[in-house]
C-alpha cells in the first residue's frame, strides 16, 4: 500500500496558475503516495489542516506555499516522526533555500520521493511555530512595506527594494533587553534584533554569529545598533559576508548571542515578523525545540 500523504496547499490568487501547479505536483506524487490535498484559506490555516492530517493518520505531510504556510504546517509535526515535505511556492522560500530544497516544483517533489530526511530544530515564539526566524525592528518594518502587489510584480526583489527604502528612511532606534538562560544584554539604541533557528545568507540581519545551524539545539541572536546610514551600510556589508563565510561579525554595533531560551523586551514596543509574516509586537519569548522536525532534503544538501 502506498503511504498516506497529505498535501497542505496554499492557492495563489491566480486560479489558472494554481491549477497548473497542482496538476504538476499530483502527476509526480500520486504514483507513489495515497495523496489527499487540503487547501488553505484565510480561515483554515495550514496549522489546523496539518493537525487534521496528523489525526487522520498521515504518514507523510507536505506543505506547499510560502514560508508562512510551511512554518504553520510544521507546528503539527513537531515532536512526531512524520516526515515533512516542502514544495516552495512563495516569494522568499527562505526555509527551503536554507535546506537546499530546490525552488522548481518538479525538483522539490523529487526530493520528497527520494525519501532522504534530516532532523532539524524548530522553535516556539509566543507559542507560535518558528522554523526560520523572528525579526524585530528593521526586518519587520521591511516586511510591512513589501506589499502583495510588489511581491506579485517583483518576487523576492520586492523585499530587497523594501529593505533599501527602509534603510534610506531609517529605523527609529529602540531600547531592548535580551534575556537568555545564561545572561541578559541591554542595548540602548538597537535598530534590529533577529532570533534565528535557520536563515539563508539572504536573511542578512540574522548573520552576526559564526553560522546559523538548524540542528545545534540553539537559537542565534543578532542585535544591530548602527547610529548612521554609513555605520548601517558597513554593518550590512559585514553581515552579508558572514552569511556566506560563517565568520562572526566583529563590529561594535553588531552583537551576537546563542541560547536555547530567550525573552526579548523593547521600549517602545516594536513590530515582530515571524517566519515571513507579521505576528504582533514585542515582548516575545522563544524556546528552541531541538531535533523536532524530520524534513525531506536533498541527500547532497549541506548547511
Ligand atoms: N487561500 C488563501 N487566500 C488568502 N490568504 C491565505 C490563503 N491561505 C492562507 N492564507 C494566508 O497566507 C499567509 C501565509 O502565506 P505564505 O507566507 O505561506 O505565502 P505567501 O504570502 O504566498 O508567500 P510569501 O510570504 O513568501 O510572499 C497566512 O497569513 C494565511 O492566513
Amino acid at each position: 500500500m502506498s503511504p498516506l500523504a497529505y498535501l497542505i496547499f496554499k492557492p495563489t490568487s491566480e486560479q489558472h496558475e494554481t491549477e497548473q501547479e497542482l496538476i504538476e505536483i499530483r502527476a509526480i506524487l500520486e504514483p507513489e503516495f495515497n495523496l489527499s490535498v487540503y487547501f488553505t484559506t484565510p480561515e483554515d490555516s495550514a496549522g489546523q489542516l496539518a493537525h487534521q492530517a496528523v489525526e487522520n493518520g498521515a504518514e507523510v505531510i507536505i506543505a506547499s506555499g510560502g514560508d508562512g504556510t510551511v512554518s504553520a504546517a510544521a507546528e503539527a509535526l513537531i515532536g512526531t516522526e512524520i516526515p515533512f515535505g516542502v514544495i516552495p511556492r512563495g516569494t522568499a522560500n527562505a526555509f527551503a533555500t536554507y535546506l537546499g530544497i530546490p525552488n522548481d516544483l518538479k525538483a522539490a517533489c523529487l526530493v520528497i520521493l527520494s525519501g532522504h530526511t534530516r532532523l532539524v530544530d524548530t522553535a516556539l515564539c509566543n507559542g507560535k511555530p518558528m522554523v526560520l526566524l523572528a525579526g524585530i525592528g528593521f526586518e519587520a518594518k521591511t516586511i510591512e512595506q513589501a506589499d502583495n502587489e510588489a511581491k506579485k510584480r517583483f518576487g523576492a526583489l520586492a523585499y530587497i527594494l523594501a529593505g533599501i527604502k527602509q534603510f534610506w528612511q531609517g529605523v527609529k532606534p529602540f531600547e531592548t533587553s535580551v534575556e537568555t538562560e545564561s545572561q541578559t544584554a541591554v542595548i540602548q539604541q538597537a535598530t534590529a534584533v533577529t532570533v534565528a533557528n535557520s536563515a539563508p545568507p539572504t536573511s542578512v540581519l540574522a548573520h552576526g554569529t559564526t553560522g546559523v545551524f538548524v540542528d545545534d539545539g540553539l537559537l542565534d541572536i543578532t542585535i544591530t545598533s548602527p547610529q548612521s546610514r554609513l555605520e548601517g551600510a558597513i554593518a550590512l556589508y559585514h553581515l552579508l559576508k558572514s552569511g556566506f563565510n560563517n565568520n562572526a561579525v566583529d563590529l561594535d554595533n553588531v552583537h551576537h548571542l546563542r541560547a536555547r531560551h530567550i525573552k526579548i523586551k523593547t521600549e517602545p514596543p516594536q513590530p515582530v515578523v515571524l517566519d515571513g509574516n507579521l505576528m504582533g509586537t514585542t515582548p516575545i519569548e522563544i524556546e528552541c525545540i531541538p531535533n523536532s522536525l524530520n524534513v525531506f532534503v536533498p541527500s547532497t544538501a549541506e548547511t
